[in-house]
């Protein structure tokens, strides 16, 4: 079942207006800064919000089109999996499971059993006659994506379904997004009659998915491609691994963890937007003097005292001030203010035996050398100027 949305949608001042489309069982990450319009999108599809023009079209059955059809949102064959997991308080965990069978009408008995099924498939069963509240997050967000499928939908919207989880129990949920979402993907879905719906279930292998998250590494585990918001329009799209390796907005570049300057193309480099020149080995597709972005990992970026000797090309080298020291992991990242190129600062990547020895502290006048090597120039985007249209 593949997904075709191209809509746009007015709330206040704000314009969200995007078109795309997911293939039967691909799943599609949406990333974007706060306010980019990722709720208002999910919205839309989920048949919450009726969008001022445009269409979305599921399997080839239309879900919206305006002015025209709308949907309700009960009868889209549409599963939502929020960032909380939403479960009816005063009902066990099967009955809430079987809610969804049940109000599209199977019977108690057959509803119980689809719900026993799914919440095995999500290693929830040792949980099916307790409460909500006798659950930790995990285990209530495993149940709810036992929900959100037992209903058999088309396609599953999932809104930072890991963001409201601790440390410790995210890794399991990715674990068990990546099975699910992963099976469609694979095509050998479970379509087995204890796991179909109504009659009107498909088989995992057409379902696809729309991911709402910050985290690249949702994104990287979960999905085939992604599409970077912001203001409302798609600003990137493509293969998630390109677009992280490759980002060409500032959005991208930080939660991708890079840093990113921008300004022209040149040769060997670029031409930052505040005159300086980046040495960088430029791809093939660039231009000289077309828009472009240098992007380096924070891994590649030494950390000098400020009054610390050039050591000469071919390196580029910048005197800047720490703003922020942030433990890491094993590393203490640093980032500079920003700068005219760089407009989110520099990142790099530090040991703590280091940002003692160099007694470095926000404020700190540091230099930081960055090999050209290990900078990679890429044609940009220039943001927020919206892709066209999605293929038909
Ligand atoms: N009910 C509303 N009425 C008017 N404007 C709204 C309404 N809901 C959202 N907006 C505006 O629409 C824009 C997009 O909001 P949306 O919640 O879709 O963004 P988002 O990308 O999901 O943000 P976040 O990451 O913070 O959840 C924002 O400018 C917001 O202020």
């Amino acid at each position: 079942m593949s997904l075709h949305v191209d809509v746009a949608v007015r709330r206040g001042r704000f314009t969200l207006d995007v078109a795309f489309e997911v293939p039967a069982g691909g799943v599609l990450a949406v990333l974007g800064p706060n306010g980019s319009g990722k709720s208002t999108l999910l919205q839309c599809l989920a048949g919450l919000l009726v969008p001022g023009r445009g269409t979305v079209t599921l399997g080839g059955r239309t879900l919206t089109s305006v002015p025209g059809v709308q949907v309700p949102v009960h009868d889209r064959g549409i599963g939502l999996l929020a960032q909380d997991p939403l479960l009816l308080p005063h009902l066990t965990v099967v009955e809430n499971v079987a809610f969804g069978p049940r109000s599209q009408g199977v019977s108690r008995v057959r509803a119980r059993a689809q719900a026993r099924a799914w919440l095995k498939e999500v290693d929830a069963a040792g949980f099916a006659r307790r409460r909500p509240a006798q659950l930790s997050g995990g285990q209530a967000q495993r149940v709810a994506v036992a929900r959100a499928l037992a209903g058999g939908p088309r396609a599953l919207l999932l809104d930072e379904p890991l963001s409201a989880l601790d440390v410790d129990a995210s890794p399991a949920v990715r674990g068990l997004l990546r099975r699910v979402l992963r099976r469609s993907h694979s095509r050998d879905g479970h379509s087995g009659d204890e796991l179909s719906g109504t009659g009107r279930e498909v088989t995992g292998g057409d379902r696809c998915a729309v991911l709402v998250t910050h985290d690249p590494l949702d994104a990287l585990a979960l999905a085939d491609d992604v599409v970077v918001l912001d203001a409302g329009r798609i600003v990137e799209r493509g293969p998630v691994k390109e677009v992280l390796a490759a980002p060409r907005t500032p959005f991208t570049a930080r939660i991708a963890g890079l840093n990113l300057v921008s300004g022209l193309a040149a040769d060997g480099g670029l031409r930052a937007t505040d005159g300086r020149f980046v040495a960088g080995v430029p791809s093939g597709d660039c231009v000289a003097g077309e828009p472009a972005v240098a992007v380096f990992a924070p891994g590649a970026v030494a950390v000098h005292p400020a009054d610390a000797p050039h050591t000469g090309s071919p390196r580029n080298v910048v005197d800047a001030r720490v703003s922020s020291l942030e433990p890491h992991g094993a590393v203490i990242s640093l980032r500079t203010a920003g700068e005219a190129g760089a407009e989110a600062g520099i990142a790099a990547d530090l040991t703590p035996a280091s940002v003692a020895e160099l007694g470095l502290e926000p404020g700190s006048p540091v230099r930081l050398e960055v090999k050209a090597a290990a900078v990679a120039v890429h044609p940009a985007v220039e943001s927020p100027s919206p892709f066209p249209a999605a293929e038909p």
